[in-house]
């Protein structure tokens, strides 16, 4: 049996994560039914608060917003992407691509940029940026990841199609979870309500997913689709 190994840049992640995600509980108003609310002295809180059942929810500033505010529209598509990376990452193992280790840190990282999404900054106070701030390091280690891969990758001559292989393939669909991810969140940093290095990290990611996928393709000796022409 594999005895599970939990690295401790991902308990750290995880750790963060439950912190803000138990933060952001506390923001919420209290429900009008009390018997089937969690409550903070019930020893395992329910997952469902049912504050969201009106179409409201909160920011990590406590702000109630309606659910197709650009802010969770951004952390749906970034929770989706995460998602999507998730998948590709399984695929991945399977084929024992050795960059599975990148993959993980992405999704931890994914977790940040959620973080300071929902933190709009017009509501949030010194103690909300200080949890939530983002680092441009995030970015560097992209950009040293993908001229690592680009080393190795023939260089481009023509289109490429999504396809070499299902690793290569899901990381193409995550790349292009990343753009709409990108897309919704552009409004929120151009607002002053993100930071930027949010944005850069997102347009980044969907280079290093490209060429992630590139190189998944090239290991494992699956052709790439190119563009023809439609005679
Ligand atoms: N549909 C959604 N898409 C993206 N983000 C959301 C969505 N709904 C809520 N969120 C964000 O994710 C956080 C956690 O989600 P959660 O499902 O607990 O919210 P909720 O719907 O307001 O509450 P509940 O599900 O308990 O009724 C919320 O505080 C909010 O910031």
């Amino acid at each position: 049996m594999n005895s599970v190994i939990i690295r401790p840049a991902l308990l750290r992640c995880f750790m963060r994560t439950q912190r803000i995600i138990s933060e952001l509980r506390t923001h919420k108003p209290l429900c009008s039914d009390r018997s089937s609310c969690a409550t903070e002295d019930s020893k395992s809180p329910k997952i469902y608060t049912k504050t969201g059942d009106k179409g409201f929810s909160s920011t990590f500033t406590g702000e109630r917003r309606p659910k197709e505010d650009h802010i969770f529209e951004a952390l749906g598509n970034t929770d989706e992407l995460s998602s999507a990376i998730g998948l590709a990452r399984e695929f991945c193992l399977d084929k024992g691509h050795i960059f599975t280790d990148q993959l993980d840190k992405i999704q931890c990282i994914l977790q940040d940029v959620g973080s300071n999404i929902a933190t709009p900054q017009s509501s949030a106070r010194e103690s909300h940026r200080k949890r939530t701030k983002f680092s441009p390091q995030t970015i560097t280690d992209l950009e040293t990841w993908i001229d690592h891969f680009t080393e190795e990758l023939p260089p481009l001559t023509n289109f490429i199609l999504p396809s070499g292989g299902k690793s290569s393939a899901a990381l193409h669909l995550a790349r292009t979870i990343c753009r709409r991810a990108e897309r919704s969140v552009a409004p929120i940093v151009r607002s002053g309500e993100a930071d930027p290095d949010v944005a850069k990290f997102l347009n980044r990611l969907s280079d290093y997913l490209f060429t992630a996928a590139r190189y998944a393709a090239m290991k494992e000796t699956r052709e790439e689709k190119i563009y023809r022409r439609p005679e």
